[in-house]
C-alpha cells in the first residue's frame, strides 16, 4: 500500500523536460533572447542584455509550463564553437535557430549554417522556429518576406518537418512567447517519435 502511494506521488511529481535547442550566428541575439523568454514566461527579470557577454560554453535556462520543462540550451555561435553544436543534437526536441535582421549581408552565411544543420541525420524530423530578431531596431533591415522566401528554398532540405518563421525582440519580447508556445506544442505532438525526459521529484 505504502508503495503504492509512493509510486502515485512520484508519477504526479513527474514532469516531462524537453529541450531546445538555441542556435545561430555569433551576435544574432541568442542569449538576450533565452533571458527575455524566461522573464516573459516567470515575471522575474533576466540578465540586462548590456552585461551579456559572448557565449563560449553552454547557457542551460529552464521554464516550467504545467507539468512540462523546457530546456533551453544556448550555445556560442562563433564559427569555431560551431562543431560543439553536433554534440547535443541527439538530445534535443526542438531547434531555434536565430537570425540578426539589422545584419542582411550576412544572411547567405546565416543559411548556410542552417542548412547544414537540417543535413544532420540526428535532427532529422525535429521542428525548428526561425527567429529573426531585432525588429525593435530601426537597423533591422532584412525584411520578414525575405527571410520567409530564403527558408522557403530549402524546402527539400527542410523536408517534412514543422518549420515556421517567427519576427521577434530579444528586447522588448515581441514574438517569444508565440514561438517559444508554438515549439512547446509541436515537441508535445512528437512525445511519441522522441519522448520527454522523464525528471522525478
Ligand atoms: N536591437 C536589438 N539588439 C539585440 C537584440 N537581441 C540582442 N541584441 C544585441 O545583439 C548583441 C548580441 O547579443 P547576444 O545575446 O550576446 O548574442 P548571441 O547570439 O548570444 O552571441 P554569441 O553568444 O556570441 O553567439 C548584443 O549587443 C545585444 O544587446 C534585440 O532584440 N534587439
Ligand atoms: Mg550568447
Amino acid at each position: 500500500m505504502i508503495s503504492l502511494v509512493t509510486g502515485l506521488y512520484s508519477y504526479i511529481n513527474q514532469q516531462h523536460e524537453y529541450c531546445i535547442l538555441t542556435l545561430g550566428l555569433a551576435a544574432s541575439g541568442k542569449t538576450t533572447i533565452i533571458e527575455k523568454i524566461k522573464n516573459v514566461y516567470t515575471g522575474k527579470p533576466g540578465m540586462d542584455p548590456a552585461s551579456i557577454q559572448p557565449t563560449i560554453g553552454l547557457n542551460i535556462r529552464n521554464i516550467n509550463i504545467g507539468k512540462h520543462r523546457l530546456k533551453f540550451m544556448d550555445l556560442g555561435g562563433d564559427d569555431e564553437l560551431h562543431e560543439i553544436w553536433k554534440s547535443y543534437y541527439t538530445s534535443c526536441h526542438g531547434i531555434m535557430f536565430i537570425v540578426d535582421t539589422c545584419k542582411p549581408e550576412i544572411l547567405t552565411k546565416a543559411m548556410t549554417t542552417f542548412e547544414n544543420l537540417m543535413k544532420s541525420e540526428e535532427l532529422d524530423g525535429i521542428p525548428v522556429a526561425i527567429l529573426g530578431n531585432k525588429y525593435d531596431s530601426e537597423n533591422s533591415l532584412l525584411p520578414l518576406e525575405i527571410l520567409k522566401e530564403n527558408v522557403n528554398k530549402m524546402a527539400d532540405i527542410v523536408d517534412n518537418r514543422s518549420l515556421h518563421v517567427f519576427p521577434v525582440s530579444g528586447y522588448t519580447g515581441d514574438g517569444l512567447k508565440y514561438a517559444t508556445n508554438w515549439m512547446h506544442q509541436r515537441m508535445v505532438e512528437r512525445k511519441d517519435v522522441k519522448p520527454p525526459t522523464i525528471i522525478k521529484s
